[in-house]
């Protein structure tokens, strides 16, 4: 077993801290530790990063592309053992960690090339002697706080754009995963970073949480993980009025209409709802079949979810790990229990296999008022439910209080792009169960988030717009 540090300033630090054990949920084993930082910790990895802030966002452009090209390639290297550590510390199977590695490293990829192309504007004045300019700048110091569920890719599709656009970091991962987190940090040393640039603070969320949040220097907070928590951090950014995005809960909508492929349907559906064991917050809740191929397309599916094999992601053929922890567990027999005592049919799974590991299940006769087709499951329950008309499945979809993704299946094009646009959510998949993509644009409606990741768009996050406005 290991005991990890943190990383503040460019040093590896918290020896001498009480320790928080990491597990591998797969077996229930303790695999590491890292230490339980608090206040301290965090006032000293905000110290750090605002005092390496103004040299790094005094470097071009070009020479902080050229450090995360560095840090890219390093990751590229070492893409196998960080998804080892990832499969051991979060449960998905090694083949979605290792696709998690090439995803999270693509933000790397992309940012290191969209600070290049941080653009600003000259405006036409209304008198002719004076010109108009704007110019974009760094927000300054960044506070991340990220999710067990993608340990590599929530960091850096925030940190790449932050450091691209010339900001600093201080970063507090899931309390499940920080292991990941630590790697990462290593491999950024490696590849020269400054000191201060990256900081990774592991410890109690409330106290790291609450010292960022206070401090008037930490101008931006970027958040994924639950609504919950998400309006607290919204709260208490108040104060200091930080700049602040947030990817929180999604209840995704799948609706597939008469005129899908079937086949494309199905497999869709399932690469939406069953990776990361169907704890991900753009995986599909809510399965919106039209009457005319109900039943086809709930064999098929049936038949396609029977097919995938649960285990310890180490193993190969492994489809669906351990759900990570026991609350995980217990959520997904809530609603199957619920679900089941209001009418519907378990067509396949519906129990725990063993210790953490859920069956793929697909229940059907689903109706509305079940707590499945409302609360975000955050696991491998797939509810299919029955409509008529389209008008009928977009406002059932859009009844939520969510709005990040959703995923439309049909082959007339034009009934796809009503149904799209008809949609209040963010990211919308038509025929494509795998939206997500490092530029592209990620994030929600309503009370799924604020602000975007991922493209263009995720880089105007961390930046501030100046006016200057020149009299001749
Ligand atoms: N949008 C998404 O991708 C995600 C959604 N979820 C949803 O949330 C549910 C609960 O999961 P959970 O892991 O508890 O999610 P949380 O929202 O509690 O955790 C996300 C991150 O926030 C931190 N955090 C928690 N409380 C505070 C606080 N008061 N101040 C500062 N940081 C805080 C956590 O730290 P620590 O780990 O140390 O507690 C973690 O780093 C899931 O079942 C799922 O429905 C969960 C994860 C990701
Ligand atoms: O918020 C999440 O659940 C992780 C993001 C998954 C994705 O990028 O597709």
């Amino acid at each position: 077993m290991e005991n990890y540090l943190m990383y503040i300033n460019g040093e590896w630090t918290g020896e001498e801290l009480p320790k928080m054990e990491v597990d591998n949920p797969a077996v229930n084993e303790v695999i590491a530790t890292v230490p339980k930082g608090g206040k301290k910790e965090a006032e000293l990895a905000a110290d750090a990063a605002y005092a390496a802030f103004p040299a790094w966002a005094a470097l071009s452009a070009y020479e902080r592309s050229a450090y995360l090209r560095t840090w890219f390639n390093l990751i590229q290297e070492n893409e196998n053992e960080l998804a080892r550590t990832m499969t051991i510390e979060q449960g998905k199977p090694l083949k979605e960690a290792i696709g998690e590695m090439r995803y999270a490293n693509g933000f790397i990829e992309w940012f290191a090339e969209e600070g290049k192309r941080i653009y600003g504007e000259t405006i036409p004045a209304s008198v002719t002697n004076k010109r108009l300019f704007v110019h974009k700048q760094p927000v300054g110091v960044v506070a991340a706080i990220t999710p067990w569920n993608f340990p590599a890719a929530m960091i850096t599709r925030k940190v790449a754009p932050a450091l691209a656009a010339g900001c600093t970091v201080v970063i507090k991962p899931a309390k499940q995963t920080p292991l990941t987190a630590l790697k990462l940090a290593e491999l950024a040393a490696k590849a020269g970073i400054p000191k201060g640039v990256i900081n990774v603070v592991t410890g109690s969320a409330k106290e790291i949480g609450d010292v960022w949040l206070a401090d008037e220097r930490v101008r931006k907070l970027t958040f994924t993980g639950s609504t919950e928590v998400g309006k607290l951090l919204m709260r208490g950014s108040a104060d200091t009025v930080k700049k602040v995005s947030l990817e929180l809960g999604g209840h995704a909508p799948v609706i597939v209409t008469k005129n899908a492929d079937l086949d494309k349907a199905v497999e869709g559906t399932v690469a939406a709802k069953f990776r990361n064991a169907g704890q991900t917050c753009v995986c599909s809740n809510r399965i919106y079949v039209q009457e005319e191929v109900y039943e086809a397309f709930t064999k098929k599916f049936t038949e396609k979810v029977k097919a995938l094999r649960i285990g310890n992601g180490l193993e190969e053929g492994t489809d669906i790990g351990p759900l990570i922890d026991k609350n995980a567990v217990e959520k997904v027999e809530k609603h199957v229990k619920d679900a089941v005592e209001k009418g519907a049919k378990v067509e396949t799974g519906g129990s725990v296999k063993e210790g953490l590991f859920f069956e793929p299940t697909v229940i059907s006769n689903v109706t509305d008022d079940m707590l499945c087709m409302n609360e975000e499951t955050f696991g491998p329950l797939a509810p299919v439910t029955k409509f008529a008309g389209i008008d009928e499945a977009i406002k059932r979809a859009n009844d939520s209080i969510y709005g990040l993704a959703a995923y439309v299946f049909t082959e007339n094009i034009s009934e796809g792009i009503k149904i799209a646009e008809g949609l209040e959510y963010g990211i919308v998949g038509l025929n494509d169960g795998l939206p997500s993509t490092p530029q592209a644009p990620f994030g929600g409606f309503k009370q799924s988030g604020l602000g975007r990741e991922g493209g263009r768009y995720g880089i105007e996050e961390f930046l501030e717009v100046k006016y200057i406005s020149l009299g001749l």
